[in-house]
Formats: C-alpha cells, structure tokens, sequence
C-alpha cells in the first residue's frame, strides 16, 4: 500500500480520496481554504462539495501541502486548472525523487496557453508526470459507482504504476502515452458541455445535443491534431467518452451552467449559482485564442466564446451555426 497526498479538497481531489482510501492506501488530503479543510475535520466528510459519504480511517484531513506530502509515494493535485500552477510551483520544492506526481484538473492555462503537463514540465523539467482523465463524476466516483479512467505519461511505466495503485473492481483504469490527446480531450469537452447546456437551457432537443456534440468533436479532433494528440485519442475515454458524459448528466457543472445561461442568466451569475468551479468558462478563451494562433477552424467554441462574453445571446449563437457555409462532413 501507498502513502498518498492529494491537493484540493474540491468534489473530485475528495472522490479520489475515497476511492483510494477504500482501496487500502494511506491518504492525506489539504486545501488551501483553511475553513473548508477545519469543517472536513469535524464532520469527517466533505461537507461543502460532496456531502453524505463518511471518511475512511486512512483518509487523513490535514493542514498543508507541506504535511500532505511528507512520506507521499504519489502526489495527486486536484486542484482547478487555473490553479495548478500555484498549487504545483508550491510543492516542487518537496517533490522528491521517488514521487510521482498525477494531475486530474481538466483545463488549458489562461493567457500562457499551456497545458497541465507543460506547466509541471517547464518547473520541474525531470517530473515524474501522469494525466488521469476521463469520463468521471465525483458524485458517482465517490459512491463507487462502475467507472473508467484513462492515466496518462510519456513513460508507460509510471502510466502502469498508477494503473496498478487507482484500479478497484468499481474504478477501471486504462493506460494511454498520447498526453497531449488526453489532455485537449479532458480541458475541450467542457466548452461543448457548455453549449450542450446552452441548447438545453433554450429548450431545443435531442437532435441539437447531438450535433453539438459529434461536430464538437471533430473541432476538439481539429485542435489536438495540430498541436500534436493522436486523432485515435479523441475515440476514446478522454475524448468522446468524457463529452458524452459531461454533455448529458445532469451532475455535470459545465451543463448545469450552460443551461442557465440558455435559460437568460448571465454567464457570470450562472457560473456563481453553480458553486464549484466551471472549467469550461476558462477553457473557452484559451482554446479560442489557440485555435487563433495555430490557424484552426473552431465555430462551435467561437459562438461560446461570444456567448459566455455577452457579445451575443444563446439564440443568435444558434442562428450563427445553423447559418455556416455548407460543408463536406468528411473534411476535417
Ligand atoms: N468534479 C468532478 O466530477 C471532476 C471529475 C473529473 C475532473 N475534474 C476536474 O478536477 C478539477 C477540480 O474540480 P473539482 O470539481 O474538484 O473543483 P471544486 O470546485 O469542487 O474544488 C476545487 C478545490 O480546489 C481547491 N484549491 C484551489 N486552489 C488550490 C491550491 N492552490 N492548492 C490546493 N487546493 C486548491 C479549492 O479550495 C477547492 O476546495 C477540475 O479541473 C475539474 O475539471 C472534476
Ligand atoms: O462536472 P463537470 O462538467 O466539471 O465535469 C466533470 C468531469 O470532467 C466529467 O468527467
């Protein structure tokens, strides 16, 4: 068994926990929001993000990344995207050796444009790095509900080491070397949950969700493949795995949001109202301006992209799309 430190004690760093936990290994979890992290200790459950599922003896609450990672064979970050770099520059200094480091946040850098592994990359250049994504609500992870994952590295030994310590006959878990694919997949499928929510929200049906997301899918493939992911990737658990999951469930924060916002609350009310954090408001201008700066056709994500800034409303969005040059749907 292993001992294992996992930051950000948001609803997925907590599922995790359970399931690792369950599983036998020693875990500590830390948060930066002392408040949050105070109540878990006296409830023994994660009160603010994922209630009603008891701690595990093994699963230890405590103070600091500093504690968390004292001893850790594998340090698992949890926190948001647009986090992880703190959070990651925090620990590198801990980071020894032995440690392996796995990420769960789906997401590309604002601004930098960089994704998870890269960031983690360029401040530890000799990091033991994997990407564990996939089609994976907390709600469900947390409850032991079957699901599958796919963990990614560059060195398929530490993909098969991570396989081996997260695999339980309820949480499946596959291995992939396409880092790049898996994470574009896991960061790009919240922009069309976003919209998938939007047409929801609108009140339009089944027909609409499921062109946002095929001809999504061909965008998120359009982008991965020029930045170097394998197309395969996109077919698979972190691709279209993951959008049908996070476009259709009704735990999904991406979805929820975007049906507020097709409903007529404002983007930035509705990404309150959902009350955990909504990777897709971030993801869309990042992947917007990648697409722009690698030359690459991206209309649903541009309609959100206007959407989520007010320049337009969810309707005209639609007018926008369904309005489009005709096309070849083979050509990608
Ligand atoms: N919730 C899910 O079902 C799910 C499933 C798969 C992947 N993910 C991904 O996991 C990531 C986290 O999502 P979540 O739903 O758990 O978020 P959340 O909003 O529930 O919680 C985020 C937590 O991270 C903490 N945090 C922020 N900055 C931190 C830092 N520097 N160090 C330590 N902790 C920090 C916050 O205080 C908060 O407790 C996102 O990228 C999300 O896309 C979520
Ligand atoms: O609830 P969402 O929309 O943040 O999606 C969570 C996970 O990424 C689903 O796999």
């Amino acid at each position: 068994m292993k001992n294992i430190a996992v930051i950000g004690a948001g609803s997925w760093g907590t599922a995790l926990a359970l399931t690792l936990s369950n599983k036998g290994h020693q875990v500590k979890i830390c948060d930066v929001d002392r408040e949050h992290i105070r109540e878990m200790r006296e409830h023994r459950e994660n009160v603010k993000y994922l209630p009603g599922i008891p701690f595990n003896d093994n699963l230890a609450v405590v103070g600091s990344t500093e504690e968390a990672m004292e001893g850790a064979d594998i340090v698992l970050f949890s926190a948001p995207a647009q986090h992880f770099r703190d959070a990651f520059e925090h620990a590198v200094p801990l980071i020894e050796d032995s440690m392996v480091v796995v990420n769960v946040a789906k997401g590309i850098e604002q601004g930098t444009l960089m994704r998870m592994s890269e960031i983690a990359t360029l401040l530890k250049p000799d990091v033991k790095y994997v990407a564990l994504s996939g089609p994976s609500h907390a709600e469900e992870v947390g409850r032991f509900m079957p699901t599958t994952v796919a963990v990614a590295s560059k060195d398929m030994k530490l993909a098969e080491y991570i396989q081996d310590e997260f695999m339980t006959d309820r949480f499946r878990v596959y291995t992939n070397s396409d880092v790049c694919g898996v994470e574009l997949g896991g960061a790009l499928k919240n922009i069309i949950a976003l919209g998938a929510g939007i047409s929801d929200g609108i009140g339009f049906g089944d027909n609409a969700k499921a062109a946002l997301m095929t001809r999504g899918i061909t965008e998120m493939k359009r982008l991965g493949v020029s930045l170097g992911a394998d197309p395969e990737t996109f077919a698979g658990l972190t691709g279209v795995g993951d959008l049908i999951v996070t476009c259709t469930s009704m735990h999904s924060r991406n979805r929820r949001c975007g049906i507020m916002i097709g409903e007529g609350v404002r983007p930035s009310e509705a990404t309150k109202k959902v009350g955990m954090v909504v990777e897709g408001m971030f993801t869309t201008v990042a992947a917007y301006e990648l697409a722009k700066r690698v030359g690459v056709e991206m209309p649903i994500t541009e309609c959100i992209y206007e959407c989520i800034n007010e320049r337009i409303d969810a309707r005209e969005a639609v007018e926008i799309l369904m309005g489009r040059d005709k096309k070849n749907e083979m050509h990608i």
